[in-house]
């Protein structure tokens, strides 16, 4: 008779709700994710606002404990896994629920066992059977997630600006001055009118993701990266001339003796002319001549609106959010479509979820989606897919790659139905 692998593992998934008191466990997992992510023992007032953050979030905790082995010694968590239920716009601004998949760690002792397998298979069928169409994440590595059927959907762009002549702008690029004003407004207090701006953000914004509770913790200062309140977060609202706020960036001055530099750590808005006129704020700080922004737009009008295009720097390109698509119908029938066309899809997907052949038909921007036999025009594995969901790769790139099989006769045809649309951009990692 085969023996469990894990007869020496408690695996179990946990609810937030309770309180470390109620079950020690929720401790051991956080801790575990820490060790697991190389981080020193976490001190409590880690664990207190963490768990505010997940519960905030719903989180579901998976995770695998070693049973004591001595009289006396703690249960400690040897694997991770949380996930929680977010949204992401697809484009033309229709959001769709997202599976959102985090702190996957297993310890040292414990490594290529399957534990991750395990805990991420059964995470995904869980979401699936809930009927989540879509699953995220956003990764350390890129070899892992890919045979789970993730693929990279979004770019990463860190971006290094130079603002020692002060940004000067295109004229245009600001519109007039009388359109609306900075203010300076303690994170805290700022932060329902941050989250108004968010609304605007994520609903215009492709591929934008809802922020999830680990950034309410950030973004009002609650607690710093080192612990204690964060005293060095700022907040400028940007308010229109009737007094609604429609931009925030949040940022931090790393004051050094000759240059002093700004960390850029969110930079939101309900339009592109509010972007622009937050970085010229930004450009007017006395005695800052850099700023740093990380998962800035990768098509970021900021390129264009500088007198001076080498003053904005990109210093990192890689990959940002990874797409697995759970229900092929219910992601192809809410994304939008640049081209009407109709084409026989095939996905191949290891884990089933996705797997099958739907004849897809695009009208005026909205597809029609329904199960058939037809030959195929286009196979992918679903990966694959998920790099197509949101528009930021091309069909015939793909194919090039040699990752989609599609004829001559169709590649322009279906290219041309799946592309269209803004660059997708997405400025949370989690
Ligand atoms: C979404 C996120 O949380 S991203 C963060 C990921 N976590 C980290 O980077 C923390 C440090 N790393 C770790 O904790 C672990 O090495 C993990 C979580 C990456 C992998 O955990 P393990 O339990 O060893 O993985 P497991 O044994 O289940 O392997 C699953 C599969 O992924 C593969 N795999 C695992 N880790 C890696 C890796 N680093 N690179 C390439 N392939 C990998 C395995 O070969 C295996 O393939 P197979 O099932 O097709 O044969």
């Amino acid at each position: 008779m085969p023996t469990d692998p894990y007869d020496d593992l408690h695996l179990d998934t946990l609810h937030v709700a309770a309180t470390p008191d109620d079950d020690p466990r929720l401790a051991q997992w956080l801790q575990g994710v820490a060790r697991g992510f190389h981080e020193g023992v976490l001190p409590d007032d880690r664990l207190t606002s963490w768990l505010v953050e997940a519960r905030e979030d719903g989180q579901r905790l998976r995770g695998a404990w070693v049973r004591a082995r001595v009289p006396g010694e703690s249960p400690y968590a040897v694997a991770t896994l949380c996930s929680w239920t977010g949204r992401v716009n697809l484009g033309a601004g229709r959001l769709l629920p997202l599976h959102m998949v985090s702190d996957v760690t297993v310890a040292a002792t414990h490594r290529r066992r399957g534990l991750t397998r395990r805990l991420l298979t059964q995470d995904l069928a869980d979401a699936a059977a809930r009927g989540l169409p879509l699953a995220g994440l956003t990764v350390s590595e890129g070899t892992i997630y890919g045979r789970f059927g993730f693929g990279p959907a979004t770019r990463r762009r860190a971006l290094e600006v130079d603002l020692s002549d002060g940004l000067p702008m295109h004229p245009g690029a600001l519109g007039s001055a009388d359109t609306g004003r900075v203010v300076l407004v303690d994170p805290g207090e700022g932060w329902p009118a941050v989250q108004r701006v968010h609304g605007a953000h994520l609903a215009r914004t492709r591929g934008e993701v809802g922020r999830h509770g680990a950034y309410t913790t950030r973004l009002t200062g609650r607690r710093a990266p080192g612990g204690g309140p964060d005293r060095s977060l700022r907040l400028a609202l940007h308010l229109r001339s009737d007094g609604e706020p429609d931009g925030a960036v949040h940022y931090r001055v790393h004051a050094q003796e000759r240059t002093h530099e700004v960390e850029v750590l969110a930079l939101e808005a309900a339009d592109p002319r509010t972007t622009l006129r937050l970085w010229a704020f930004l450009a007017g700080l006395d005695l800052v001549t850099r700023a740093r922004q990380d998962r800035a737009p990768v098509d970021n009008p900021l390129d264009h609106a500088v007198l001076d295009p080498r003053a904005v720097r990109t210093t990192r390109l890689d990959d940002g959010t990874w797409l697995r698509v759970l229900d092929p119908p219910a992601v192809l029938a809410a994304r939008p479509w640049g081209a009407d066309a109709s084409f026989v899809l095939d996905v191949a997907d290891d884990l089933g979820h996705a797997a099958g052949r739907w004849r897809v038909a695009t009208r005026d921007g909205a597809a029609e989606v329904a199960t058939t036999d037809d030959e195929p025009d286009l196979r992918l594995p679903v990966d694959v897919l998920g790099s197509l969901v949101l528009g930021g790769t091309d069909l015939r790139t793909l194919r090039a790659a040699g990752r989609a099989d599609v004829g001559d006769a169709a590649l322009e045809r279906v290219a041309r139905a799946f592309d269209g649309g803004p660059v997708p951009t997405c400025s949370l990692g989690w």
